[in-house]
């Protein structure tokens, strides 16, 4: 986790901008989210310009009102105050349509973002994805696009009405009469320079505020994502604390930056209305000598309200410009990173029918997060279409890597992985991963139905082809003691099921998914005696013409391979069929047979 520091926030990790050009640049681009919704968003700027244009208006109309008590309107009363409330209404009509029209555009355009953004991550390579954290990867398709939803529905509004205000407004005061409004303008100078230097610290500290925060919300997200570790460990209180601790540093920030905020809003109070009583008092020496109306000194006192309260809202304006500049920024980097594929192509790609003739070939190979370390040095194997084998040895030789570089999960360094004898990275990545199916270790059920869970090997499957794969599964052996048999609802809000029928559920779905290459990743923990046996009879009817990986830590499915392969430090130390290597002596596989059986013998 970044360090934090003092309150200062001298040597922040979290990198405090000005708005720059280029940051700028990237909002901009926002705005082809908005294309499709033009007509709408166009619609939207007219009411909001017709609705600052009434409520600019208003003072007009109130000083009117003046005019007419002071005797000096041809108007009546009743008749200025009619136009008052018809100007109202329309304002009232005029609002509405502004909102609804631009929430319009932007509950769709978010919509389109997050979709997108959702989108590129999940198809972004695995090399990225573990750089990052989760929980930051969220935040991004919450927080960030939320931030964004505040531009088009609010801070683009509120921007024009403000800057329109601003001209607007003045021009009218000058209109009314320069002499005043120069008086007036002679404030505003103090105004600008204050609050630019109080705008610029308090961003600051409230954007340190918000990345703790959200540091908080990453902590609270990993404590909850693996709950049962921590009340395993009863770890409670060791959580709480953590929480706690990054929760009071940003209460603390929150605290200073509120000192400020609250001096900063005393400042501009006193401003603004020493600025008003200014005016009160020099606009009311031009009424004694006649050079103005009584009316037109109270449209110019309103008016000057609302010029100040354009101005003081300018710095939130600012801030939130700020914010939503950052957030683009996130956003754009994830939408610019390149995919490893695209969506159209993982679901239109046909798998191409491959044999499942697999052959590494010299095959070295280190994390791109750990390039100085080999993992694999040398690995070279060939199994024939159908063929079994077995790859055994210790916990961090590489077994799994071997398999994750099959999957494309990551590029190998040297060699070459050809698979019925064409390069692996000439085939598309849909199309290799079409062909392979993975039981892992750990199954990952979606919360659903069962019957979803097993379609998730092929999303067109039909019922009975889905209940045809169960069977042969053997998962119809729990699943018809359910009610809901197919529809029982399993996942995190649904029933839990128990590590073999898991894996059967998964054997499910390979069998549905029908690929030709079949890896196997057993599970660590042993099942008992009934799961355990069903489990094998149903991978012996997935293994079935399969060109089969077993990463392997049961005997049972060892003994059945055609070849096993013993890894030590990313080379192959040993290899042959389990007869032959269960008889070297002091040799690796033998060794290990032999800690299974004392183990198994123990327990
Ligand atoms: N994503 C990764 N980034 C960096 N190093 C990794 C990564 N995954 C694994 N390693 C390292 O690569 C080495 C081989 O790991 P691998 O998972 O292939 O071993 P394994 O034989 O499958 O072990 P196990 O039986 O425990 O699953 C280990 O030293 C591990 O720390």
């Amino acid at each position: 986790m970044a360090e934090t520091d003092n309150k200062t926030g001298a040597k922040s990790p979290f990198v405090i901008k000005k708005i720059s050009w280029d940051g700028l640049k990237i909002t901009l681009k926002l705005f082809r989210y908005i294309l499709p919704y033009k007509g709408v968003f166009i619609a939207g700027m007219i009411f909001l310009v017709l609705s600052t244009a009434t409520s600019l208006a208003f003072p007009k109309l109130i000083g009117s009102v003046v005019e007419v008590m002071d005797g000096k309107s041809k108007y009546t009363i009743n008749q200025v105050t009619l136009f008052l409330f018809v100007i109202l209404i329309f304002q009232a009509i005029f609002s509405f349509f502004r909102i609804y029209l631009f929430t319009i555009v932007s509950e769709k355009s978010m919509l389109d973002i997050r979709t997108d953004v959702f989108s590129r991550i999940i198809t972004l390579p695995v090399t990225y994805l573990e750089q990052k954290r989760v929980g930051e990867l969220t935040s991004r398709i919450t927080s960030d696009v939320s931030q964004l939803q505040g531009l088009l529905s609010f801070t683009v509004a509120e921007l024009f009405r403000q800057i329109a205000t601003l001209i607007v407004g003045i021009a009218i005061l000058f209109y009314t009469s320069w002499k005043l409004t120069l008086f007036m303008l002679a404030t505003f100078p103090l105004l600008v320079v204050a609050s630019g230097f109080f705008g610029r610290y308090m961003r600051r500290l409230s954007k340190k505020a918000q990345d703790e925060l959200a540091a908080a919300n990453v902590v609270a997200e990993e404590t909850l994502q693996s709950v049962n570790v921590v009340k395993a460990f009863t770890n409670e209180h060791l959580e709480i604390k953590r929480y706690t601790t990054i929760l009071s540093r940003v209460v603390d920030l929150s605290l200073y930056a509120a000192k400020f905020r609250g001096g900063f809003t005393s400042f501009v109070i006193l401003a603004l209305f020493g600025g008003i009583a200014g005016v009160v008092w020099y606009g009311a020496g031009l009424v004694q000598s006649g050079e103005i109306h009584l009316a037109d000194l109270f449209t110019f006192i309103l008016y000057t309200t609302f010029i100040g309260a354009s101005i003081s809202g300018m710095g939130d304006l600012y801030a939130q410009i700020n914010k939503t500049v950052g957030s683009s920024e996130r956003l754009f980097e994830i939408l610019e990173e390149p995919a490893e594929i695209t969506i159209e192509e993982s679901a239109s790609v046909p798998a191409s029918m491959v044999t499942g003739h697999v052959t590494y070939q010299d095959i070295h190979f280190s994390y791109p997060s750990r390039s100085d370390l080999p993992v694999l040095r040398g690995i070279s194997f060939d199994i024939k279409a159908g063929e079994k084998i077995a790859l055994v040895g210790y916990s961090g030789a590489g077994k799994s890597t071997i398999i994750q570089l099959l999957l494309r999960f990551y590029n190998y360094n040297s060699g070459q992985i050809l698979v019925d004898g064409k390069p692996l990275t000439e085939y598309g990545i849909s199309e290799i991963r079409k062909n392979i199916a993975v039981v892992p270790q750990e199954v990952m059920l979606f919360g659903g139905t069962i019957q979803e869970n097993i379609l998730y090997g092929k999303p067109s499957a039909t019922p009975v082809e889905v209940y045809d794969a169960a069977k042969r599964a053997h998962a119809l052996e729990f699943i018809d003691t359910f009610p809901e048999k197919m529809d029982t609802i399993v996942g995190e809000r649904g029933i839990k099921l128990s590590g073999g029928q898991r894996q059967r559920i998964a054997i499910a779905r390979a069998i549905l998914k029908d690929p030709k290459i079949l890896i196997l990743d057993e599970a660590t923990s042993s099942l008992d005696a009934e799961s355990e046996k069903l489990v094998q009879i149903a991978l012996d009817e997935l293994m079935k013409n399969r060109t089969t990986i077993v990463i392997a830590h049961r005997l049972a499915t060892i003994r059945k391979v055609d070849q096993i392969y013993v890894i030590r430090e990313g080379q192959i130390a040993e290899s042959g069929t389990h007869q032959q290597l269960s008889l070297m002596d002091n040799g690796l596989y033998a060794n290990l047979i032999k800690l299974q059986f004392e183990t198994a013998e123990s327990l």
